[in-house]
C-alpha cells in the first residue's frame, strides 16, 4: 500500500533537533498532551495521528506494520527532516521497532513505551478488527480503557479516564480494525538485534496489555537498551506518570544516562 500522508502538528522552535511522537491503538495524537509542552522548550516536536486514527486518512484495511513505518517515513520526507528521535507508545512502539531497523539512517534515539514486539494471539487481533467494524470502536471501548489506567488512578482522576475512553469511541472502525490487523502480522523478535538506535525502553508495573515482560524481551533483544519500570502505572503509562516519563524522555533525548 502506499503511504498516506497523515495528519500531523508540530510545537518547539523550528531548528531544534526533532523528536517524533507515535500514539496507542485507539488513540489521537492527543494522547501526548501531557508530554508536549515540556519536550517542547528543548525539541521541534512533530505529533501526528497514525492512519485510520484521529485526523488521518482511513483507507480500507488490513494494514501492514511497514504500511506504518511507510506513512512516518513519508511524513519527514515532506517535513524535509532528514533524522529525529522517537518515542511511540504501544503501537507506536511497534512503528518505531520496525523503522528503526528498516532506516537506521533516519533514527537518532528510540524510546519505547508499553509496547511488545510479538503481541499474540493473532485470532483475538482478528477476532477484535472484526468487531471494531461491525459494531464500531464505542463497543470496545469501555474494555479497552480498563487496561489503560490502574485501579487507583481512575478512582482518583475518573475525567481523564472518560476523556480517553471518548477518545477510543471516536477513532473510525475501519482504521483501528486495520490496525488491529498490522498487530496480527507483527513479529519484530527478528529485528531487535539489529536495532542500533541508543534505546530507552519504558514500562508500567501494573501494565495487563502489554505486560512488563515483553518490554524486558525488547530490552534484552536490543543492544545496549535501558530498561525503566514506573509504578503506579498501567498501558497509558505517559498519562498516569506524566512527569516521571516526560522526565525520563527529555534525558534520553538530550543524550543522557540514568
Ligand atoms: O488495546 C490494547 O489492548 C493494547 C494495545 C496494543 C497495541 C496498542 O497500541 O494498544
Amino acid at each position: 500500500m502506499t503511504a498516506v500522508e497523515v495528519s500531523w502538528s508540530e510545537a518547539g522552535p523550528a531548528d531544534a533537533p526533532v523528536v517524533v511522537l507515535s500514539n496507542s491503538l485507539g488513540a489521537s495524537r492527543a494522547m501526548w498532551d501531557p508530554q508536549v509542552p515540556a519536550l517542547a522548550e528543548r525539541f521541534r516536536v512533530i505529533t501526528y495521528d497514525t492512519r485510520g486514527h484521529g485526523a488521518s486518512p482511513v483507507p480500507p484495511g488490513p494494514y501492514s506494520l511497514d504500511d506504518l513505518v511507510d506513512d512516518v517515513l513519508a511524513l519527514l520526507d515532506r517535513l524535509g527532516v532528514e533524522r529525529a528521535h522517537l518515542a511511540g507508545l504501544s503501537l507506536g512502539g511497534m512503528i518505531g521497532m520496525r523503522l528503526a531497523a528498516r532506516e537506521p539512517g533516519r533514527l537518532d534515539r528510540l524510546a519505547l513505551l508499553c509496547t511488545s514486539a510479538l503481541l499474540g494471539p493473532r485470532q483475538n487481533w482478528l477476532d477484535r478488527a472484526r468487531t471494531a467494524r461491525s459494531e464500531g470502536t464505542a463497543s470496545l471501548a469501555p474494555v479497552v480503557v480498563s487496561r489503560w489506567f490502574t485501579p487507583g488512578f481512575a478512582a482518583t482522576d475518573p475525567a481523564t479516564v472518560d476523556r480517553m475512553q471518548a477518545m477510543i469511541a471516536a477513532q473510525p472502525g475501519e482504521g483501528y480494525a486495520g490496525c488491529c490487523e498490522a498487530i496480527a502480522d507483527m513479529d519484530l523478535l527478528a529485528d531487535l538485534p539489529s536495532i542500533s538506535a541508543p534505546t530507552l525502553v519504558i514500562s508500567a508495573r501494573e501494565d495487563p496489555a502489554t505486560p512488563p515482560e515483553h518490554q524486558q524481551a525488547i530490552a534484552e533483544g536490543i543492544p545496549g537498551a535501558e530498561l525503566l519500570t514506573v509504578s503506579p502505572g498501567a498501558h497509558l503509562a505517559n498519562v498516569e506518570q506524566p512527569l516521571r516519563v516526560t522526565g525520563a524522555l527529555l534525558e534520553h533525548f538530550d543524550g543522557g544516562t540514568r
